[in-house]
């Protein structure tokens, strides 16, 4: 067997918690030059492993080699000198600051002590040409797409010598356009001789872009391949150890009553400018609407309309007979409304709670998880177990903190806490968003089965993949209004894309028309 000197070669990496071993004897092996997918089911331990790689995690034991020889990386400046740099998922920018001055923070080039802004505008504009990463050096990041904001990231990763760039699900919150730009910009940056190791719950990100693959179940290493001999549904199967389905079974829909009911809705965003800007909408009872739609078309600020989280300008939301137009929060959640928010952290979770404490959010002031005003610890304990259990949250005990838990098993704590309170409207805000494979075929069966209890179902996504899979109807997005109402089983993505891009239905149906006249000349 020949002995092949890696540029990364993690070996028996554990990681422990306590008792709990989230990383456990993990092999990886990092060739240069390759893009490494690391593919593994929610709390499997990727980020764990990839925060041993970058210093921020010490492994309990193991020994990490680069080019053969043994390092150390006892905190992140070992890592970034011995060129591994992180391209954060949670960009960590400064919104006031230019694009190059975010580059450069904290590695600022100097002249005689004092800042020299030439070298580093230079520097900025060879690094970006090499890689083929045009910026605008002097825009604000306030003012540039979050594409652009992950561009900045990566180019400040190779302003300070990476050689090795860790993404950690980089493509959760791009574009399609976005996706395919950041995929040839990591060919160009492997083809320049850096390596990549990127985590990914995507399993067709990871077959256009990834030449290996390292599965981690449970903590451990499972088994590495090379992508172009596998299949999609082979990893998924390898990574969860059964067999998954990537299309959620369904009974056509049996409408009933409306049950939400928007009307001529207008909303301003954060900065004061319209966002919804006359939606109508109505959800019936035992269906799902999904809301397709690229980001920023007035999403989020619909959703956080309906909840009570902003102010409704004009226009009525009305659930069954009952006026909820901006009532608080808590008064629309006692209408019998559950929400999984698009921003866990903000307004899903209190992270320095407990699981427990979390799961009771929404019900802890009432019988039995308090009586006159004392929580009943036990009782809101063993609700939280048989949720964990259910909803199969990977956690070390219903007493863990809320942020000791891998993002996607947070957000399956979230659906378990909305779903169960058996809602007769959920609203639910890109429901599988970094979740695995298996976790998206369980959250779309639970959608379903509320969908079939009678309920209504309110989805939106990003993922057009899923919008097809779960909705009966499925109303499009476009500058603050819904453009157009669609069958999924009568739609197409082109067609989804266009109207997406504004077009109206006839119009889109006669582009979609045109183009395959034309191909047929
Ligand atoms: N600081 C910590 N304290 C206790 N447990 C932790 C800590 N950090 C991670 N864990 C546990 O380790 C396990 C692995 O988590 P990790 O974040 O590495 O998973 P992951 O594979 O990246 O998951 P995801 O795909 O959901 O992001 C999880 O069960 C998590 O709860």
């Amino acid at each position: 067997m020949s002995e092949e000197n890696y540029v990364i070669e993690m070996r028996d990496i554990t990681k422990q918690f306590g008792d709990f071993k989230a990383n456990d004897n993990i092999n990886l092996q990092i060739r240069k030059g390759e893009i490494h997918a690391l593919l593994g089911e929610n709390g499997a331990g990727k980020s764990t492993l990839m925060n041993v790689l970058s210093g921020l995690l010490q492994p309990t034991s193991g020994q990490i080699y680069m080019d053969g020889q043994p390092v150390t990386i006892a905190n992140p400046t070992d890592a970034k000198r011995l060129g591994i740099g992180m391209v954060h998922q949670h960009f960590m920018l400064v919104d006031a600051f230019t694009v190059t001055e975010n580059i450069i923070l904290g590695d600022e080039p100097t002249k005689s002590g004092v800042l020299d802004k030439k070298k580093s505008v230079e520097d900025l504009k060879r690094i970006s040409e090499q890689y083929g990463m045009e910026v605008n050096p002097d825009a604000l990041i306030s003012d540039i797409s979050v594409g652009m904001q992950q561009r900045v990231e990566i180019l400040k990763t190779l302003y300070r010598g990476a050689n090795i760039l860790i993404f950690d699900e980089p493509t959760a919150v791009l574009t399609p356009q976005e996706i395919d730009e950041l995929i040839m910009t990591m060919k160009e940056l492997v083809k320049e001789g850096k390596s990549i190791i990127i985590i990914t719950h995507k399993l067709d990100e990871i077959k256009k872009v990834a030449d290996r693959c390292t599965v981690i179940r449970r903590g451990k290493s499972i088994e590495t391949v090379n992508v172009k001999d596998v299949s999609s549904q082979q990893l998924a199967d390898l990574m969860v150890g059964r067999s998954v389905s990537f299309k959620t079974e369904k009974e056509p829909s049996n409408p009933k009553e409306v049950i939400l009911s928007v009307k001529d809705l207008y909303v301003k965003d954060n900065r004061g400018l319209e966002a919804i800007k006359g939606l109508d909408l109505d959800v019936r009872a035992g269906e799902v609407v999904g809301i397709a739609g690229i980001d920023g078309n007035g999403q989020t600020e619909l959703i956080q309309a309906i909840t009570g989280l902003k102010k409704i300008e004009s226009g009525k939301v009305m659930l069954r007979d009952k006026d909820i137009t901006n009532l608080k929060p808590r008064q629309i959640t006692e209408s019998n409304v559950g929400h999984v928010p698009e921003d866990r952290h903000k307004y899903g979770l209190v992270l320095d709670m407990t699981l427990s404490e979390n799961i009771a959010l929404q019900t802890y002031y009432h019988e039995p998880f308090s009586k006159n005003g004392v929580l009943n610890y036990n009782y809101m304990d063993s609700y939280a177990r048989k949720l964990i259990e259910e909803y199969d949250v990977r956690t070390t005990s219903e007493h863990a903190q809320a942020k000791s838990l891998s993002g996607g098993n947070q957000q399956k704590a979230i659906i378990a806490r909305e779903m169960d309170r058996d809602p007769e409207l959920l609203i639910v805000s890109q429901p599988t968003r970094g979740l695995d494979v298996g976790a998206i075929e369980y959250i779309h069966k639970r959608l379903i089965n509320h969908r079939d209890k009678g309920n209504a179902v309110l989805v939106v996504s990003f993922e057009l993949e899923e919008i097809l899979n779960v909705s009966d109807r499925i109303a499009v997005i476009h500058a603050g209004q819904i453009v157009g109402i669609v069958d999924p089983k009568e739609t197409t993505e082109n067609e989804l894309g266009l109207l997406m891009a504004g077009y109206t239905l006839e119009e889109a149906r006669r582009q979609l028309g045109t183009e395959a006249g034309v191909t047929n000349e």
